[in-house]
Formats: structure tokens, sequence, C-alpha cells
């Protein structure tokens, strides 16, 4: 299926706004995602040398021994970042309001990745507070890679705060709302192997990557251009998202719903191993700020109307579904890996 790609580069850091350019852009993101939480862009400030860079740095990653991989497995990590190994993260079920399907499909993910957000040190007040999600990486012994890693984290950053722009007008907001919510925004970067499919043998049902919905407020995932993501739409049928060179997908998490009473609602979506060839990609999850409570916006309740969700807290909700997929947090899916 061929999404409709918008120009995020009127929202660009530095660009005036609102300006009547973006305003226009604005509105037709508002009328796509009021039938679909998924299109694309480009104009998102991410170089292709920068981009480059970094899926050879994943290549290289990836390509290592699985004991030098497991030197930052995610159970080392107090704030959920590191090495996640095969089958061992199950996304088949995490749907959003279906908290109950997590885990009733076992076979894991047939995908490996590292999962990263943005370092803090010892001294920043949400590690001295002990939140969980809030702490350093965890980095392989490959030189270079993390100053590749940073780089790209950095683009795709700016790439967010751009769309978050635009769907902050897209609400009838102030540019600044999404990224002005007190605190400090999360921005999980995962980095993302898909070995290909005949070096495989499936169990019945298992898939690169579950049918899932993101859980928090925005992802923008760039893809190597070999496939394989599928997207469910509202009618029920699953359809091939084509990522043009160049440009990135942006999909809508579970978050968005609550904010906006359902005029805004997540896809789920799933990923197929390609055939004959290794598939690399990498989303960059946006999630508000730990502490903030998500209520549904003035801007999207029609006078007399009640909101259709309970608020929610970001960070409990988020750990909530990680527990649900992540094996190293969740007894029944280690229990399974073990006995396999
Ligand atoms: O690899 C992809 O294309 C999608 C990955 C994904 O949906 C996820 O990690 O949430
Ligand atoms: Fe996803």
């Amino acid at each position: 299926m061929a999404l409709p790609t918008f120009d995020l580069s009127p929202f660009a850091t530095g660009r005036e706004l609102p300006s009547p350019e973006a305003a226009a852009i604005a509105r037709e993101i508002d009328d796509t995602l009021r039938s679909t939480g998924f299109l694309l862009v480009s104009g998102h400030g991410v170089a292709d040398d920068v981009r480059d860079a970094y899926f050879d740095a994943m290549r290289s990653f990836f390509a290592l021994p699985i004991e030098k991989k497991e030197e930052i497995a995610i159970g080392r990590s107090a704030c959920h970042r590191g090495y996640v190994g095969f089958a061992t993260e199950t996304l088949e079920g995490a749907l959003a309001g279906d908290e109950d399907a997590v885990g009733t499909q076992l076979a894991g993910d047939m995908k490996e990745t590292i999962d990263t957000g943005i370092d803090h040190g010892p001294d920043h007040p949400e590690v001295i507070a002990g939140t969980p999600l809030h702490g350093p990486n965890q980095w392989p012994d490959l030189p270079g890679f993390r100053e590749v890693v940073d780089v790209y984290r950095d683009a795709m950053i700016e790439a967010a705060l751009r769309m978050e722009r635009a769907l902050s007008m897209a609400l009838g907001l102030e540019p600044t709302f999404l990224e002005g919510q007190p605190g400090e925004t999360m921005f999980h970067l995962r980095l993302i192997h898909y070995p290909p499919m005949e070096t495989l043998t499936p169990e019945p049902g298992q898939l690169g990557c579950g049918a899932h919905t993101d859980y928090g407020t925005l992802t923008l995932l760039a893809d190597d251009g070999n496939g394989g993501l599928q997207v469910r739409q509202r009618s029920g049928e699953w359809t091939d998202v084509v990522v043009p060179d160049g440009q990135l997908v942006v999909n809508l998490g579970d978050l968005m719903a609550i904010w906006t009473n359902d005029r805004w609602v997540s896809n789920p979506h799933r990923v197929v191993n390609p055939p004959g060839v290794d598939r690399y990609s990498s989303p960059l999850f946006v999630t508000p700020p730990f502490h903030l409570r998500i209520e549904t916006l003035e801007t999207c309740l029609a006078p007399g109307e009640t909101p259709r969700h309970e608020p929610m807290v970001t960070g409990p909700y988020l750990l909530s579904r990680f527990d649900g997929t992540h094996s190293y947090r969740n007894e029944l899916l280690e229990a399974h890996n073990s006995a396999t």
C-alpha cells in the first residue's frame, strides 16, 4: 500500500511557526490520521550519510558472535537498555486494551535488537530519584559504534520534534504543545535485525515481529528497503508498507487515542522476515515524560462529549507493556524460553 508522504521541513527547529505552509500540511496530516495511524515523511532532517553510517554500524554489531552481543544483554541493565536476543521478546498480541492476549503466543519474535535511550548520567535528577527507564546505555566493544548511534539518535530526535510540532498544530494546539510537556520526553531508539526467513524454523504463528500496537505517542522508523513491515488497516486487511529511500514511516502509539479521544488511533502492525535477505530497521519510540498524566485534550472533545478513556500515567503504563512482552521481565515467557 502506498502511504501518503508529508514534508516536515516547515517544522524544522529554527523555522517560524505557525506558518501558512505548516498549517496546510498539518491539516492534511490530520485528515490522514483520522483514517489510518501510518504515514510517510520527507524533509525530516536525517542526512543520508548519517543514516548509512548507522545502518553499517547495525550490520557490524549483529554480525558479532552471540557471546559478544550477550555482553550487553538487556537483563544486565537496570533501565531496560541493551541487547535483546532471538525469541526473547514476544510482541504478538501486544495490542492496546487487550493486555490479556499478551503471552498467549509464547514463541518469541524472530529478531534481535539493541534497545537504547537518551544517556542519563548518575547526576540526572530522574536517576537520583530512581525513576525506572532512566540511566546509561550499554555499548558493545566496537570502535566508533557509540558515536555513530548517538549522532543518528540526535538526528532522529530532531525528526520527532518536527513531527510533534505538526501533530500539535493538527490538533489545534500551540506548535510546541507536545514537546513542551513538563518533564523529559522519552526517546527510545531500537536497532533491529531480522534474519532471512529460510534460515529459520518458525513455530506456528511465529513472526519476525508479532502483531502489536506501539505504546507511546509516536514512532518514526527507517528500514533498509528490504520490506517485511505490514500494517492492519481498519478494514482488517494486512498490507505491505513500502518505505521509499530517504523517507521515514511514522505511526501513532496507543497513548494518542487517549489524548485525542480516538480521533487518531494506532494500527496493529507486524514484520514477516523477508526471503533471501536480512532486514535491518530502526524505530525511534517517542513517549511523553515518565510522570505525565495523559488525559483527553479539550480540543478533541465536542461540546457535551466526555472522554472515552481513563487518564493514564505514562511511565507505569509503559513498564506494564514491557513486562508483558520481554521474557527477562515476564516469568511465563522466561519459562518458555528455558524449556525450548
Ligand atoms: O522493524 C519494523 O519494521 C517494525 C518494528 C516494530 O514495529 C517495533 O519494534 O515496534
Ligand atoms: Fe511497532
